[in-house]
């Protein structure tokens, strides 16, 4: 994939699998790209979207007509890059304005090489997605043009997202601890925090030991292979599993993970790929969704409480577990207790015998909404129970270490 840039855009082509093929402008670096064709309904927040790791290998198409108009800032990315494969937007803006834009959307493609289209009826595409599911989908510009058969042939060629093993090409490679906060926003010396936390990158967003710290937790952000023994060195008040990309169905060595910590009893929170996890290690399938939930205004309701929550989602996957009853698994009793008010899809799982629970959309909510937020709290709570029922809370443990 080169990456000139577009401005002087030349004729692009977007073709999916099933054969529909879509004509428009180059947009961002301009070559040829591969992934699975999906699509999100936020309105705002498309630098957190296009830096969110879950979306390795996809090709984004947004609903809303007009991206780009806040240009890019350093402030708000997820992570160190952008990670969409593709990006598809009717009618790109042609120059940013905003006080905090330091880039155009258009060079922040170009810089990453992320081959885009502008230009075409992304109405009609959505439609098409919802008709016929996310499929595989080719974007091309310059001299990646073709006729119409090769162009196909190509897309038809391209990895599919069932069976895809994606979690260990976008998290850290090394570990690394992220300090929690104080009251005054001043970080906490390593080791002194109240909590401990191991979080497993298996795509994570920033915003995510953001928000375990600046609620006191100290996280040690370990890279998707870690093992239990790994998971434990840390001495964790809680263990935590991120979102991330691929196919549920490939993470067997994070569902053996999620066992040990069941086991343990450790108080467990996980979030999207880590609600998928959780519910793999409590024997429930997954089960891949005609077109996914991706946007910022996806309706979930907290069967606990009753409250329903408006949440931002990017997931293709769901956990299949039954909505209408508790179920008993080898870690006893289970509950779904979160479900999508568009489609029934699972949404979250509690364990009432465990301390372990999990959601299958974004509450760390970047760009926002923030109404679920009080999850972070519910984990906080969880390990605070847990550390006052425990004959060895965790600073016995450590005066009993140094003793
Ligand atoms: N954001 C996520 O963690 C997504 C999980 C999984 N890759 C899915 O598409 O369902």
């Amino acid at each position: 994939m080169t990456a000139q840039n577009a401005q002087a855009a030349g004729p692009a082509v977007l073709v999916l699998e099933d054969g529909r093929t879509f004509r428009g402008s180059a947009y961002g670096a301009v070559g040829e790209t591969f992934g699975e064709a999906v699509f999100s309904t936020g309105m705002s927040g498309y630098q957190e979207t296009l830096t969110d790791p879950s979306y390795h290998r996809q090709v984004v198409v947004m609903t809303a007509p007009h991206v780009g108009n806040t240009g890019v800032n350093d402030e708000d990315p997820e992570s160190s890059r952008i990670w969409v494969s593709g990006y598809v937007v009717r009618d790109p803006a042609r120059r940013s304005s905003n006080w905090r834009a330091q880039r155009s959307l258009d060079e922040e493609l170009v810089t990453y090489g992320v081959v885009g289209i502008s230009g075409i009826d992304t109405r009609a595409l959505t439609r098409h997605l919802r008709e016929r599911g996310a499929m595989r989908v080719g974007i091309f510009s310059g001299a990646a043009i073709a006729d119409d058969a090769t162009l196909l042939a190509k897309v038809r060629n391209a990895p599919e997202m069932t069976g895809a093993d994606l979690a260990g090409e976008v998290a850290t490679k090394e570990p690394y601890v992220v300090p929690a906060i104080g009251p005054d926003g001043e970080a906490v010396p390593i080791g002194t925090a109240k909590f401990t936390v191991a979080a497993l990158d298996l795509g994570i967003k920033g915003m995510t030991p953001h928000r375990m710290a600046e609620r006191g937790i100290e996280v040690h952000v370990l890279p998707a292979n870690a093992t239990a023994d790994d998971v434990y060195a840390v001495d964790p008040d809680g263990v935590f599993f991120s979102n991330g990309p691929g196919d549920p169905a490939t993470a067997d060595h994070q569902v053996a993970v999620a066992r040990a910590v069941l086991d343990r009893g450790t108080p467990f929170f996980g979030i999207c790929f880590g609600n998928q996890i959780l519910g793999r290690a409590l024997g429930f399938g997954t089960y891949k969704l005609k077109y996914g939930h991706r946007g910022i205004n996806q309706p979930v309701q907290d069967r606990t409480t009753g409250k329903v929550e408006v949440t931002a989602h990017n997931h293709g996957f769901a956990v299949d577990a039954p909505l209408d009853k508790v179920s008993d698994t080898p870690y006893g009793r289970v509950e779904v207790t979160h479900v999508c008010l568009n489609d029934n899809v699972v949404e979250g799982l509690g364990l009432l015998d465990k301390p372990a629970f999990s959601v299958q959309y974004h509450p760390e909510a970047a760009a926002g909404p923030h109404d679920a937020a009080y999850l972070f709290d519910r984990f906080v709570e969880l390990m605070t129970a847990t550390t006052e029922n425990t004959a060895t809370p965790k600073n016995k443990k450590s005066e009993t270490k140094s003793a």
